[in-house]
């Protein structure tokens, strides 16, 4: 088994590595200062358990206090879900409500998950309101590399996502350019659908394939499809109504975490 190291990074170490293409971010953070990463002896980083409650079915009439009883329960990120109306038929919001919650949550890591037709169209928009994944579709984008290079020059991590039906071969060509593949298993658009178990094929044949990659699971993920999820290979966990809708949520967050640690454990003693 690899030994892990913890190193200091920096905001801007940490955007070097990313552009460099060669090392994987391993911790969560936008503190410019003190974070820390996880790292094996190789330069490559394991990936970790990340768990990312999604807004979407939040009091959206105060989102930023749903966003720190988020945090306080022990959330490592916030997934917030920008629709357009076009990509998918749900509208939610986009990059001015990101910036008026930047202020009040410095550090906290914004994953945008941008179903939207024209991704290219909202990288600096979002990147000057304080995002810090923005996870486009794959089926929305007409030029994958420019599009990645945009977003990466932009600071940002990459993410791409895949709907239920978009095969997972289809990332091969681009596989360099991602930091997140987001595996989506409900159709995108609302929160509270049923988890599609057939999905897990695609995660697996990632974990497989890419040791290092982070790779992300959303849709009906709650304590009932965790352990599924988990075994599958997933280590960045977006779970929307399971979280927001528990009468508490912090116990939410430390089971499907629970699971995915223990998954991560197990195959890492097996290789
Ligand atoms: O992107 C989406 C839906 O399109 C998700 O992020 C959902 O909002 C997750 O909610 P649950 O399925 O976990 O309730
Ligand atoms: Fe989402």
């Amino acid at each position: 088994m690899a030994s892990v190291s913890v190193v200091k990074v920096t905001k801007s170490s940490v955007r070097k590595r990313i552009v460099s293409g060669k090392t994987k971010y391993c911790g969560l953070t936008s503190k410019e200062e003190g974070a820390t990463e996880a790292a094996t002896m190789s330069g490559h980083t394991l990936p970790c358990c990340k768990i990312g409650p999604s807004i979407l079915c939040a009091d959206l009439s105060c989102l930023a206090d749903e966003c720190r009883k988020m945090i306080h329960s022990g959330a490592d990120y916030l997934h917030l879900d920008v629709m357009d109306g076009h990509f998918v038929p749900n509208l939610t919001f986009g990059h001015p409500i990101v910036k008026c919650l930047r202020p009040k949550m410095p550090d906290i890591y914004f994953d945008m998950h941008m179903m939207v037709q024209n991704p290219e169209k909202w990288v600096e928009s979002m990147a000057d309101a304080g995002a810090n994944q923005y996870t486009f579709h794959i089926e929305a984008c007409e030029d994958i590399p420019a599009l990645c290079r945009k977003i990466q020059e932009s600071g940002m991590r990459v993410g791409v996502g895949l709907k239920p039906g978009t095969p997972v071969e289809t990332i091969l060509p681009y596989s360099d350019l991602f930091d997140v593949v987001l595996i989506m298993t409900v159709e995108p658009g609302f929160g509270g659908q049923s988890f599609m178990e057939d999905m897990m094929s695609k995660v697996q044949y990632l974990r497989t394939n890419f040791p290092y990659l982070d790779i992300e699971v959303d849709g009906g993920v709650g304590p009932n499809t965790i352990d599924a999820v988990a075994e599958a290979g997933a280590n960045m966990i977006v779970s929307g109504t399971a979280i927001t809708g528990a009468s508490d949520p912090s116990q939410v967050i430390a089971l499907l975490r629970n699971s995915v640690e223990n998954a991560i454990q197990k195959s890492q003693l097996e290789r």
